[in-house]
C-alpha cells in the first residue's frame, strides 16, 4: 500500500495521456499532427517551460466534450488513487478550451461527472483550482472568472499559470480582488522561471495562500525566512523540475535543503503525462534520487494534507494526517 499523500499541484489537461490523445482524437474527429503515441511521445523533449506549453495546448485540440473532461478526469483518478492519492486539488485552464469554442460548462460539467462520484469511485476527495493563464490579459482573465459565477459551487479557488517570465503577478490584482470577494481560495505559479520577486508580489498583492512551484525562493533568504515564519505552502514539482531544466538533475534538487530550513514543502506531479509520473512516482523518485528517510516522507506526505484547502472538513484532514501517522514504511 502507497503512503496516503494529497496531490496540490496537478494541470488536469496535463494528464492527457498519448494513449487517450489518440482515442479522443479519433472519436471527435480532430487530426493530430503525430502518426502513433511513440512517435508523439518523441516530441516529450523540453528545453524549458515554453517548449513543454507549446505540446501541451496543442495536445488539447482533442477535448471537446463533456464525456471527453470526464474521461480525462477518471484516467487520472484511477492513477492517482493507484499510487496513495486520498485528496486532490486539481487545476484547469478554461480560457486554453473557451478560445477553442469549448464553453466554461462543457469543461466544469464534463469534469465533474467524474469528480462528483470519485470518491465512490476511485477513493479520492477532489477540490477544483481555476487557473487563469498569465500570457493572455487581465481583462480576459476577468471575464473568465465572470463566465465561472454560475459553476462556483464547483470550484475552491483560483490559480495562475501558463508562460511565467514578463507576465508578474501584479497583473491579476483586480482579478484576484473579484475572486477573493467571491470566496474563492487564491494560489499562483510564481519562482518556476520566474525570479523570487514574482514570489513575493503573488503574496503582497494577490493575496496568495500557497506557491505552486516556488523554487527560486531560494535566491532571496530574507523571502525564504517569510515563507518559513508565514508557513506558507510551497507546491513542489520535481520530475517536472528536471523535464523543464529547472534543476540539472533531480539529485540536485534543493528539497532536502529546503525542507532543512523549514519550509512546508510539498510534492506533486504538474503535467504528469508530459514529465515522466503521477504523485507516488514523484514521491518515489525523489526518495531514490536524494536519499531521504521515512520520517522525510512522511513529513511530506503530512505537509500535503496540513497544506490542502479542507478547512471546510477539519474531521477528514485529521482522518488522512492519522492515515499518514499509521503508514507502517516499506515504499511510497
Ligand atoms: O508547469 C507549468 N507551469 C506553468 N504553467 C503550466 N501549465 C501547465 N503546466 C504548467
Ligand atoms: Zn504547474
Amino acid at each position: 500500500m502507497p503512503l496516503p499523500k494529497a496531490e496540490l499541484h496537478l494541470h488536469v489537461e496535463g494528464t492527457l495521456e498519448p494513449e487517450l490523445a489518440f482515442e479522443l482524437a479519433a472519436r471527435n474527429g480532430v487530426e493530430l499532427p503525430y502518426a502513433d503515441t511513440d512517435d508523439l511521445r518523441k516530441a516529450y523533449a523540453f528545453d524549458d517551460l515554453q517548449s513543454f506549453l507549446n505540446l501541451y495546448y496543442e495536445l488539447m485540440a482533442v477535448l471537446r466534450t463533456e464525456r471527453d473532461f470526464e474521461d480525462l478526469a477518471n484516467a487520472y483518478l484511477a492513477r492517482a488513487a493507484a499510487q496513495g492519492v486520498r485528496h486532490a486539488e486539481i487545476f484547469f485552464d478554461p480560457q486554453a478550451h473557451i478560445a477553442r469554442g469549448v464553453p466554461m460548462g462543457t469543461v466544469v460539467e464534463g469534469l465533474w461527472r467524474a469528480l462528483g462520484r470519485s470518491e465512490d469511485n476511485h477513493g479520492v476527495s477532489t477540490q477544483l483550482i481555476m487557473c487563469f493563464l498569465r500570457d493572455e490579459s487581465a481583462d480576459s482573465a476577468m471575464e473568465t472568472l465572470r463566465a465561472a459565477e454560475p459553476y462556483l459551487d464547483r470550484i475552491v479557488g483560483v490559480g495562475l499559470d501558463s508562460a511565467e517570465v514578463g507576465h508578474p503577478p501584479a497583473k491579476f490584482r483586480e482579478v484576484y480582488e473579484a475572486a477573493a470577494a467571491l470566496g474563492l481560495r487564491r494560489v499562483a505559479h510564481a519562482g518556476e522561471e520566474g525570479p523570487p520577486e514574482y514570489i513575493t508580489e503573488a503574496l503582497d498583492v494577490l493575496g496568495i495562500e500557497r506557491v505552486d512551484h516556488g523554487l527560486r525562493c531560494l535566491e532571496d533568504p530574507a523571502l525564504v525566512e517569510r515563507l518559513v515564519r508565514e508557513r506558507v505552502p510551497l507546491t513542489l514539482c520535481p520530475l517536472s523540475n528536471v523535464r523543464l531544466r529547472a534543476v540539472d538533475a533531480l539529485a540536485d534538487h534543493p528539497l532536502p535543503a529546503m525542507l532543512d530550513a523549514g519550509l512546508l514543502c510539498t510534492v506533486n506531479s504538474d503535467d504528469p503525462a508530459y514529465f515522466g509520473g503521477y504523485a507516488g512516482d514523484n514521491f518515489h523518485a525523489v526518495r531514490e534520487a536524494l536519499g531521504l528517510s521515512g520520517e522525510r516522507m512522511r513529513e511530506l506526505a503530512r505537509n500535503s494534507f496540513v497544506a490542502s484547502f479542507l478547512e471546510h472538513d477539519e474531521e477528514r484532514r485529521a482522518r488522512y494526517l492519522a492515515e499518514v501517522d499509521a503508514y507502517e514504511f516499506t515504499g511510497n
